[in-house]
């Protein structure tokens, strides 16, 4: 099992760029691959997730090339010209793979079956397959858990439906199957989800309408393919905006990051916490919005994190609760039990490694409480289990900025699934880290 052994530094500081956006890239190769023509994609996320994805689509038929580096291009087969695998399609550690790959599958004339790694054979599936068979999918999940089983052949009707959480990849597995529905499909947000799929839907020419947390889909006889060109991923930053925030340095810069206002919580919550941050060199990447960001360090002061500002931030809390670990004063974040459900338990995996390296938290029910240091060093140094989380093992790496000694975070090879290069990118943004078997 893989380690990290990351000693304590001081200042945090340069120009990074970050690797393409993963939710994005999952999406482009699902959408393209139903699209009639070509799909060309620039900024794709080489990650072992997306890959995953690329190689269900291409066990469906789809000719996927990789033209050259962070470059894809999918032959789109239509959206009926999908055909059936000969195996179980393996999602890796992927959520939204699968909870997408099961709306896009409930609409296909053939059967399938999904399954993953140890941690997402433990996630929830029944969030995506409720709706989906309120559609007339037909889906067997194991006691709500993958593997999911789709029977082919099911006439699928529009549906109007009301997410009972706040989750993106249900809307969106709910989208994919409204494709291929009789009538208008319309999915109701009880708060503001990221808008990736809704975005790039349009973008290959289908008609879908949003207003006031309604997102009304009309099927599509075709999507036409398009040219598309991932920003840097946001959840990717952002353990660089913390890194840029808790350190001494002199400041960072992340160039490139997709800025979606879906996506982009994290950066209301630090400047609420006395972030120094700008954005600047506004952009666009296709139908996305993408900028530069510079962060500068400052002194954070704990808050009690804004409820509605929880979806938008949903991936970067294990940054965050790193973040709240140097602020002045007590953090309490709450109504993200979602957390939970996540690549591991991210509310009870972070404050074990808090607890871990001396920080004061208490678990809630739905999120967490931490009391800052302000001064000098807010950790310890000790050992860390990331419980195979990617996003728990990058987070505990930019806690050496505060750290009074070396951090061992254990089990980090599944920082592959989401972010590439991180060793060499948090090296040159001044973190000392190595990776030992
Ligand atoms: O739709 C997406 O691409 C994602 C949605 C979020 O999950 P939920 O929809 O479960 O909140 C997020 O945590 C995940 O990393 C990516
Ligand atoms: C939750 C995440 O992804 P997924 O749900 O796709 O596994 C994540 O990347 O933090």
């Amino acid at each position: 099992m893989s380690h990290y052994i990351v000693q304590p530094v001081q200042g945090a500081a340069g120009s990074i760029r970050v690797p393409g956006d993963k939710s994005v890239s999952h999406r482009a190769l699902m959408l393209g691959g139903i699209a009639d023509g070509v799909t060309e994609v620039r900024g794709f996320l080489e990650s072992e997730d997306c890959l995953a994805t690329m190689k269900a689509m291409s066990a469906l038929g789809v000719v996927i090339e990789r033209p050259g580096v962070q470059e894809v291009r999918v032959r789109g087969v239509g959206m009926k010209g999908l055909r059936a695998a000969t195996h179980a399609l393996d999602m890796g550690n992927s959520g939204t793979a699968m909870r997408l790959m099961t709306g896009l599958l409930s609409g296909q004339a053939f059967d399938s079956e999904l399954i993953g790694d140890s941690s997402l054979m433990q996630r929830p599936m029944e969030r995506a397959a409720t709706p989906l068979r309120q559609m007339g999918a037909r889906i067997a999940t194991l006691n709500g858990r993958p593997p999911v089983k789709i029977s082919g052949g099911s006439n699928l009707n529009g549906i109007r439906y009301e997410l009972p959480v706040a989750s993106a990849q249900v809307k969106s597995a709910v989208l994919l199957a409204g494709l291929y529905a009789k009538g208008t499909t319309t999915v109701i947000e009880p708060a503001v989800t990221r808008d990736h799929t809704e975005r790039m839907l349009l973008g290959f020419g289908c008609a879908i309408d949003v207003a006031n947390g309604e997102i009304r889909l009309e099927p599509p006889a075709r999507l036409n393919a398009c040219s598309l060109e991932v920003p840097g991923d946001f959840s990717s930053s952002a353990f660089f905006l913390v890194a840029g925030s808790i350190s001494r340095g002199s400041g960072l810069t992340i160039k490139g990051v997709g800025i979606n206002p879906t996506r982009t919580g994290m950066l209301d919550i630090l400047a609420l916490m006395g972030a120094d941050l700008r954005v600047v060199n506004h952009r666009t990447a296709g139908a996305e919005p993408v900028a530069d960001i510079e962060v500068r360090p400052a002194k954070l002061k704990g808050i009690h994190v804004p409820e509605h500002l929880v979806p938008l931030a949903i991936d970067e809390f294990p940054a965050l609760f790193v973040a709240a670990a140097c602020a002045d004063g007590e953090t309490v974040v709450t109504g993200a039990e979602e957390l939970r459900v996540k690549e591991s338990d991210r509310i009870a995996v972070m404050a074990e490694g808090l607890r871990a390296m001396g920080v004061d938290c208490e678990v809630l029910p739905d999120g967490m409480r931490i009391q800052g240091r302000p001064e000098g060093h807010a950790f310890s140094g000790g050992k860390i289990d990331s419980h195979g989380d990617h996003r728990i093992a990058m987070s505990f790496t930019v806690a050496s900025l505060r750290s009074a000694g070396p951090i061992e975070i254990a089990d980090v090879a599944n920082v592959a699934t989401s972010f590439p290069g991180f060793l060499q990118t948090a090296r040159s943004a001044g973190l000392d880290l190595v990776e030992r078997p």
